[in-house]
């Protein structure tokens, strides 16, 4: 399906589901100094030709302007004329698309995830053993135990991906890049900011409770 043959509604409506989730995800401060990116998938999907709406490259993400988004295709290209640059990690949505055909990805540094993605950076995973929230993750199994993949970060987006093809798990819907933050992705935007909500509950818990063991 080319870019053309996507109904202009389905196109509105990603539009209006990331203006949504950035006004929320602006309000609970996920978003400073210009960090974090959004996209919605929008069309037919196969891993060979997809299409996304994305955050610009570089915006305040707290403010609402007519330039806040454009739409890119499977190898980040903007699909129409635009004077807009798509984020700066447009590569990495376009791989966590190609590999797990998600509806959203929603990308954000929090002081939490950053914290904890270099805690854990040695066991390349951050543990977690029978959080409640882990549902939100569609994990109903009584006190189980999941890993969530932590991968090198590089000011080179391009060489973030490869590890990101390796590690990604189709159990857990994200991934930490470290000293970096979190991307959560889903079937939809409504799945996406369940999945992200609950991962920065479970680092903050898991901050939490390391302190509490030591003392501190
Ligand atoms: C200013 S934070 C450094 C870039 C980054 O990690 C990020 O999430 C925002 O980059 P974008 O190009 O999407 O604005
Ligand atoms: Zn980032």
């Amino acid at each position: 399906m080319s870019f053309e043959q996507i109904r202009t509604e389905d196109k509105q409506r990603a539009l209006g589901e990331l203006r949504e989730v950035k006004e929320l995800f602006a309000s609970r401060g996920w978003f400073p100094g210009t960090s974090g990116n959004l996209s919605v998938r929008v069309g037919d999907y196969s891993p060979q030709q997809f299409q996304f709406a994305i955050t610009a490259s570089g915006k305040d993400k707290t403010v609402h302007t007519p330039e806040d988004y454009l739409f890119v295709d499977q190898s980040g290209k903007a699909c129409e004329a635009t004077s807009l640059k798509p984020s700066a990690e447009t590569l990495i949505h376009c791989e966590i698309y190609r590999l797990t055909g998600a509806g959203a990805i929603f990308h954000i540094h929090s002081v939490f995830n950053n914290v904890i993605s270099e805690y854990f950076w040695d066991r390349k995973s951050v543990p977690v053993d029978g959080v409640e929230l882990i549902k939100g993750f569609n994990l109903w199994e009584e006190e189980k135990h999941i890993d969530i993949p932590i991968v090198s970060n590089f000011a080179h987006i391009p060489s973030i991906v490869p590890e990101i093809t390796e590690r990604i798990v189709h159990e857990i819907p994200g991934i930490l890049l470290r000293k970096h933050g979190i991307y959560a992705w889903g079937a939809n935007a409504f799945e996406a900011k369940r999945h992200l909500e609950a991962f920065e509950f479970i680092f903050e818990y898991v901050y939490r409770l390391e302190l509490l063991k030591r003392g501190v």
